[in-house]
């Protein structure tokens, strides 16, 4: 694949965590650019990762062959109507990985531009752990799909969806759900600390039962997730006791719901920017 030179528009956690990616993935670092208003996220990534740091939104975008959008879904559309008015955006791809920015309205914001992507990554793309969901229109070609889909290969693993409003579960499922999972460790490593365990003691219990758990998961795609957890628990044992706890709580209704509700928000973020 033809190497081109990729531009973030705003520095924050989640762009340091596909740049992380990538120049860990050997993607060249001198071809990528991201910008931000402020030096201290710059100073960091220039440091960390060796890219082309600028606090020009105008000299990122004019330097980038593909400008990822990375600023908050708020500021979205200023920020496109500053690039339309002082960059000749023609024939750049233009992706966003803004949560509730929907494709036909990153279009708008762009002034009609059609050669958009619309993309959800996650921040364990830092560790090229990442899950990135694409959509993008007919207007966008064969050739740019495969870029855009290589890029983000270099930091994890990549699904196109078939319409836009399937971002939406991407978000649910993959984009806001690590943090359902770290909340989730929070509580069992607050649980332990409570039953005598050091912080660290407690922590380490915790993440590595969750991340053998989840190898386990990606080693045995022939077993559903209910057999596996079946594996655990022995009839009239500790294990059949705790899930019961979860299930008489509606642990499978509270997800539904919260994953629901991220999937409201971002049909309100839609309306709203
Ligand atoms: N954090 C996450 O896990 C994920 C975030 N996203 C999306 O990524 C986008 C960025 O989110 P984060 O990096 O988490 O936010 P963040 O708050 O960490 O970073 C936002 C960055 O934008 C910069 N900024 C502010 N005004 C700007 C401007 N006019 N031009 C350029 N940069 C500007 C800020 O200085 C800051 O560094 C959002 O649209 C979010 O929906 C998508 C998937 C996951
Ligand atoms: O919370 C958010 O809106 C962003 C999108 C997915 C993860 N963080």
């Amino acid at each position: 694949m033809q190497a081109r030179r990729l531009s973030f528009i705003g520095a924050g956690n989640m762009p340091r965590s596909i740049i992380s990616g990538l120049v860990k993935g050997g993607y060249d670092p001198k071809l990528i650019t991201a910008s931000n208003p402020s030096r201290p996220k710059l100073d960091a990534l220039e440091k960390d990762f060796g890219i082309v740091t600028t606090q020009s939104n105008h000299e990122a975008c004019d330097k980038g062959d593909v400008v990822i959008l990375s600023v908050k879904p708020q500021i979205m559309a200023d920020t496109c109507k500053d690039l339309i008015e002082h960059c000749d955006i023609q024939g750049k791809l233009m992706v966003s990985i803004a949560a509730g920015i929907t494709t036909g309205r990153l279009m708008e914001m762009l002034g009609d531009y059609a050669k958009v992507v619309r993309t959800m990554p996650n921040t364990p793309s830092s560790l090229s752990l990442g899950m990135t969901g694409l959509y993008a229109p007919e207007s966008v070609d064969l050739e740019d799909r495969d870029f855009i889909a290589f890029v983000l290969n270099h930091v994890g693993k990549t699904l196109w969806v078939d319409t836009d409003e399937q971002i939406n579960t991407v978000i649910a499922a993959a984009g806001s759900s690590p943090a359902y999972l770290f909340l989730f460790a929070q509580a069992m490593q607050d649980e332990a600390m409570a039953m005598g365990m050091s912080k660290d003691d407690a922590r380490l219990l915790v993440q590595q039962a969750l991340l053998g758990s989840a190898e386990m998961i990606c080693h045995n795609p022939e077993l559903e997730l209910s057999e596996l957890r079946a594996q655990v628990t022995s009839k009239g044992g500790t294990t059949h006791e705790a899930i019961c706890t979860f299930q008489d709580n509606q642990l499978e209704s509270i997800v539904s719901k919260a994953m629901q509700a991220a999937v409201r928000r971002a049909g309100e973020m839609a309306n709203d920017f």
